[in-house]
């Protein structure tokens, strides 16, 4: 078996289920699929250094071997909070009114790039495969190529592809595609991304695309396949029975007193369409005076990105919002939403999730959302809760028992969670069985074995996954 090396633009150490702080989805789906693999997982450390120094740290954690390099604060500026989080994040995700264009932020960008493929050029073994994740490292596989690497190479994204017309906003938008036709196989979360980038490569490239999707370019044919992560079932339920979780699931129940209990559980990002979910709820509380006294809603939003100005606007929104509705509806015995801006690990929301009644799960935009997998893993099976899921999360596209919604429809998230509210046990349990099956059946051990042996190049496609019906604003080919 070939070795794996997967890069990331983070390593964070792999934890225990029971660890202190947050990780998120890509750090948790890659420190278990590492576990299960030899080989060593390849990144920035987090840390900052005055001057780059291209000095490997190396250490092994809980079964993975992890090197590190430490970047520049201009590094960091540009690559990182610039390009990834200002210019490619918004624009991926469908928000054109917050990407910010700036000639510094592709500088940095290539910069880190060269200085990754400069880092890494020494590790890679004749045999090795090479998996490169996310937006942050799109042009890595074609610097390595130039640097001589003829490994097979792997990309995969865990964000949403852009319809075309949002794409082409991207200045330069074809040199960077062309640059990630250097890896063998490219994978997508869902069908639909995947449609996307099809659609992109044909339409403004030019290129030739079989029916089976290998893009054929320079002589040479890239793979391009949807693979949707899933979470690490077996670790996830274990950690879920344990002492940890029984005493997070007693301590919250507890303190809710007899009410129905709402969750939600995101990093503190504009995507997550936290700021909808609260108006939602709020027109609920308006519309149900008879239901409002009785619920709670608790969401759990860890800060992220904090030195990106937008990310910086929706917290100040958001403290805004809650201020708002829990002014309007609270009386000296209740307060409606619980809104924490704390990280919490993952054995503890397990303890969360199985505490609550319902999973408010609506972001605008979603590769896939592991929050909304693990919520379904923790519920007990005889009295389960309800997931109710944005259409627009990559989860919904497997998720399909779940209440879809979309999310910017406060009056459709408003009535779904009446009715997961009155929502018959039978339902309830009906529901849960088919979800449960599909996040057991679909895990991040089948989503690393499918992505590596259709790496290794000789495995057949990867089974067609079920799809839910499309917006109406997304069921024209023009919006591609
Ligand atoms: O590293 P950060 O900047 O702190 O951000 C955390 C991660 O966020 C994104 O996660 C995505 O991957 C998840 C797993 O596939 C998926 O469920 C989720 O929908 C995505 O948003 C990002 O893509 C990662 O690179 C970040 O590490
Ligand atoms: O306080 C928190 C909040 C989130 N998470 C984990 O972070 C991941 C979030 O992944 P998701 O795919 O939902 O979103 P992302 O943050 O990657 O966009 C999930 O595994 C959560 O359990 C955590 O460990 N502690």
């Amino acid at each position: 078996m070939s070795r794996l090396i997967v890069v990331s633009n983070r390593v964070s150490v792999p934890q225990a289920m029971g660890a202190a702080g947050a990780q998120g989805g890509l750090a948790v789906a890659l420190s278990s699929a590492l576990r299960e693999h030899r080989g060593i997982w390849f990144g920035w450390s987090g840390k900052e250094i005055e001057t780059f120094t291209g000095h490997l740290d190396m250490q092994r954690n809980c079964d993975v071997t992890t090197v590190t390099i430490d970047l520049e604060p201009q590094d960091i500026d540009e690559y990182y909070n610039g390009y990834a989080n200002r210019t490619l994040w918004p624009l991926f995700h469908y928000r054109i009114d917050l990407t910010e264009y700036d000639r510094s932020f592709d500088e940095g960008y290539e910069r880190v790039n060269e200085r990754f493929a400069d880092s890494l050029l020494p590790l890679i073994e004749p045999d090795d495969l090479v998996w490169v994740h996310d937006y942050h490292l799109l042009p890595l596989g074609a610097m390595l190529r130039d640097k001589g690497v003829t490994n097979r190479m792997g990309l995969f994204l865990h964000i949403p592809w852009p319809p075309t017309r949002l794409f082409v906003s991207l200045p330069n938008h074809e040199q960077l595609v062309a640059s990630m036709l250097h890896y063998d196989l490219i994978g997508f979360q869902t069908e639909e991304w995947l449609d996307s980038f099809i659609h992109y490569v044909k339409k403004e490239m030019g290129l030739r695309v079989t029916d089976d999707c290998a893009i054929e370019y320079e002589g040479r044919q890239i793979l391009a396949r949807a693979f949707p992560i899933g979470i690490d079932f077996d670790e996830f339920t274990e950690g879920a029975r344990s002492q940890e979780a029984l005493e997070a699931h007693d301590r919250l129940k507890s303190s809710v007193r007899g009410r129905k209990m709402l969750i939600g559980v995101d990093r503190l990002d504009y995507s997550k369409g936290l700021g909808e979910r609260f108006d939602s709820f709020g027109r609920f509380l308006t519309d149900n005076p008879g239901m409002a006294k009785d619920v709670v809603l608790l969401q759990i939003a860890p800060p992220s990105r904090e030195d990106v100005a937008s990310y910086q606007q929706i917290r100040q929104d958001l403290e805004q919002k809650t201020g708002h509705i829990n002014g309007a509806h609270a009386d000296v015995a209740w307060v409606p939403i619980r809104y924490v801006n704390q990280g919490y690990p993952r054995s503890e929301l397990a303890g969360f999730y199985r505490a609550a009644n319902i999973a408010l799960v609506t972001p605008l935009r979603d590769g896939m959302n592991l929050v909304a997998k693990e919520y379904v893993a923790a519920q007990d099976p005889e009295d389960p809760g309800v997931l109710i899921l944005s259409q627009f999360a990559g989860a919904a596209h497997q998720l399909t028992d779940a209440l879809l919604v979309n999310p910017h429809s406060t009056e459709e998230v408003s009535e779904a969670i009446k009715r997961a509210l009155q929502m018959p046990l039978e339902e309830r349990r009906r529901r849960h069985q088919a979800l449960l099956a599909a996040v057991r059946d679909q895990d991040v051990v089948l989503w690393r074995e499918q992505f590596v042996t259709v790496l290794q190049g000789d495995a057949p496609p990867a089974p067609p996954q079920a799809e839910p019906p499309r917006a109406p604003d997304e069921s024209s080919s023009e919006l591609l």
